[in-house]
């Protein structure tokens, strides 16, 4: 199963969920702008069935964008045909980071399969003032 994560928004928390997910870690400080896209695989337990997960981390920030639809759209095993579901997040604490997001529907409904899952993720509820 290729689970893929996009964003619309840079510095909303991608990377760090992404890691709390898969490693327990919560990834604090230091922050390093994911580059075009990188990959985490998880394997669980879904009802006694072995399940692999493949998630895809987006760049958020603009310059990287094309990088990042370019290697989704390699023709490879990991392109955008395997895409089964998305995830847009978005941070509870910016409200500019829902701007874009339409950007990102347009391309999932543009080159994923017909009966993609996407979510809508909030991040950041910690920091909301
Ligand atoms: N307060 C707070 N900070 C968070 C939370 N999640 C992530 N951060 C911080 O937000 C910063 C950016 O996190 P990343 O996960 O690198 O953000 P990203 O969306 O992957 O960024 P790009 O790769 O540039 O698109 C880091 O300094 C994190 O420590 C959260 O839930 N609350």
């Amino acid at each position: 199963m290729k689970e893929p994560q996009y964003s619309c928004n840079r510095n909303v928390g991608k990377t760090c969920l992404l890691v709390r997910f898969k490693d327990g870690a919560f990834l604090a400080g230091s922050f390093i702008s994911t580059v075009g896209i990188d990959f985490r695989n998880k394997v669980m337990n879904i009802d006694a069935v072995k399940v692999k997960l493949q998630i895809w981390d987006t760049a958020g920030q603009e310059r990287f964008r094309s990088l990042c639809f370019f290697s989704m759209t390699l023709p490879t095993k990991a392109s955008f045909d395997n895409i089964r579901s998305g995830l847009l997040y978005n941070s509870l604490s910016l409200s500019l980071s829902l701007f874009g997001l339409q950007a990102w529907l347009t391309e999932i409904h543009e080159y994923a399969q017909q009966d993609v899952v996407i979510m809508l993720l909030g991040n950041k509820v910690d920091s909301i003032t």
